[in-house]
């Protein structure tokens, strides 16, 4: 699903308006009526104190129309005008015409801080003051309700966007934006909605679709893509019934040194329980009975050091090499790396000590083969890239480091980012079950599971991330967040194919 900026949006309504023959304030009735639907459908006309927080714009606007169809649904609904200017929308007028019009309890406008009613644990608050027209921070009293609504028990519903949370960059006062449970965003979600530092304001989110014009939303380039069952699925590509294991590829996997063979357990088993046709890992010898006894799947071949990588002697021409989990940054091993990186022509898969020998090393970036996938959580990608002062710059800054080396970046998290020039496609599955020790070395198994079966290391990467995160969910919610460890993501990779490939689910962008 396309994530789109606040001006495209603002184009995508014009258009629709245009080509649709509608006028402003019948768009702001269809976007607020899904809204409506949304809440009726949840709530079932329960008895529940509603109070709906209008801004003066077009935020304010939904929230006026999601307040009178509440009423005319006879739901306690009380409407709070938060009257941060005078300026007010000509579509916020009409439908406070329309709100006088059917109830006799007007709604009640807020000057200050004196102004501000009671918000009750059992309140519904709905939180309508501004949406994607915020162009500068929350000030004086207007901060104050926020933090005060945030400081109240009630259940807080933000309409398109939390209140004070910008769509372009970074809030700096974090008291002064709506902490929301439930967010319902219009046609498509917003960046800020992903990013480390914002992602909380937004709780649950939910995108409805408003109906804008089809055409102009296929057509524009957007600034981001959310990927769901449904862009995944798209990425897939089936097997043919005539085919062997030769069809399939040869991972290498070079890794581990004493006491850290498990990471490399982790990432060949990830890589076989992906698809790879054949997987050989290369150790220190000390790893040779532990990869033999815990995957007589994969093949072993071993350093002349016990405890570490010091000379990677193999002509195996495999289809993808994964270099990193485990293997620690000894003079010796970055001297090995170095010669494995320049007889190395097909792309790569990096992740833990080999990004951070490449941090310590940056002159070993220039004989990565292009399109390696570089696997860095954020402390491996600021050792690589350096500082940055918020999100917004983060992404600059990477996008600057790719387009120098010609490389991918997977940026892990809660939210896992895949930067290819210019483009970057954001994850949607995946739970705090899987901050546990060794998930990011059985991803980059996955991703090479995937690179050796030919597909292209950017899709390799998106489908990768999916799928880990998937299996991540099903490992989850077989043994809880808790319970549920790194090898069972790759023990359930098999269940991730399977909801991927099942025919009964139909929710694009999201899981
Ligand atoms: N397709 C869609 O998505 C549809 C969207 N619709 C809805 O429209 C919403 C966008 O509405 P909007 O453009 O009127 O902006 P909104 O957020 O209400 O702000 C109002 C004004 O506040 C001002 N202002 C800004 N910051 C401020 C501050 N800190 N403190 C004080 N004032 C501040 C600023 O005006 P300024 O003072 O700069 O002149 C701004 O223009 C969108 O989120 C969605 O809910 C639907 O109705 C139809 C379909
Ligand atoms: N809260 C979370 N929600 C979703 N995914 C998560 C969460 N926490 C961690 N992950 C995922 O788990 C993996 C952790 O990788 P990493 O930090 O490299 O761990 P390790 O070094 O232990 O292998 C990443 O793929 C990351 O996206
Ligand atoms: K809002």
């Amino acid at each position: 699903m396309k994530i789109l900026t606040a001006s495209q949006i603002k184009e995508a309504d014009k258009i629709t308006m245009n080509n649709q023959e509608i006028s402003s304030e019948d768009l702001m009735e269809r976007a607020a009526t899904q809204v409506f639907k949304e809440i009726h459908e949840r709530l079932q006309g329960a008895d529940i104190p509603i109070k709906v927080f209008c801004g003066v714009g077009n935020n304010g606007g939904d929230g006026l129309v999601i307040a009178r169809l509440l009423l005319e649904h006879s739901y306690k609904v009380k409407v709070f005008i938060v009257n941060y200017s005078d300026k007010r929308s000509p579509d916020f007028l009409s439908n406070y015409d329309k709100i006088k019009n059917l109830s006799n309890d007007w709604p009640v406008l807020l000057k200050g801080e004196d102004d501000f009613p009671e918000i009750a644990m059992g309140d519904f608050v709905v939180d309508a003051i501004f949406g994607i027209g915020l162009n500068r921070p929350l000030e004086g009293w207007v901060a104050k309700l926020v933090n005060f609504i945030n400081k109240s028990s009630a259940f807080v519903l933000a309409i398109d966007m939390p209140s004070g949370l910008f769509s372009d960059k970074v809030s700096e006062e974090e008291d002064a934006v709506i902490k929301a449970n439930f967010t319902l965003t219009f046609q498509t979600p917003k960046l800020v909605f992903f990013l480390p530092s914002t992602m909380d304001y937004v709780g649950e989110m939910q995108v409805l679709d408003i109906g804008l014009d089809r055409a102009f939303l296929s057509e524009i380039t957007p600034s981001a893509q959310l990927i769901g069952r449904q862009e995944a699925r798209s990425l897939y590509n089936p097997r043919n019934k005539n085919s062997h294991k030769g069809n399939f590829g040869h991972v290498l996997v070079v890794g581990g040194s004493y006491g850290k063979i498990g990471s490399v357990v982790l990432a060949t088993t990830a890589s076989l329980r992906t698809g790879a046709g054949l997987s050989t890992v290369f150790v220190p010898k000390c790893g040779y009975e532990i990869m033999q006894t815990s995957l007589p799947e994969a093949m072993v071949m071993t350093d002349e050091n016990y405890e570490m990588i010091t000379d990677i002697k193999t002509d195996l021409d495999a289809d993808v090499v994964c270099f990193g989990m485990g293997v620690g940054r000894d003079k010796s091993t970055i001297v090995a790396f170095k010669e494995l990186l320049k007889k190395t022509k097909k792309p790569m898969v990096i992740d833990a000590d080999g990004l951070n020998i490449f941090s310590e090393n940056n002159e070993l970036l220039q004989y990565l083969p292009e399109n390696s996938v570089l696997t860095p959580h954020p402390k491996e990608l600021q050792r690589l890239i350096g500082e940055w002062t918020d999100d917004f710059d983060k992404i600059k800054k990477v996008q600057d480091f790719i387009r120098k080396y010609r490389l991918i970046v997977v940026l892990k998290g809660a939210h896992t980012f895949v930067f290819e020039q210019g483009n970057i496609y954001i994850n949607s599955t995946g739970n705090p079950g899987m901050a546990t020790a060794g998930s990011g070395d059985v991803l980059s198994g996955v991703i090479s599971g995937l690179i050796s079966q030919k597909y292209e290391p950017l899709f390799a990467a998106v489908l990768g991330v999916y799928l880990h995160g998937k299996s991540g969910d099903i490992s989850a919610e077989k043994s809880s967040y808790e319970g549920m460890i790194s090898g069972d993501i790759a023990e359930n990779m098999g269940l991730a194919f399977s909801d991927l490939l099942s025919e009964n689910k139909t929710n694009p962008g999201s899981d």
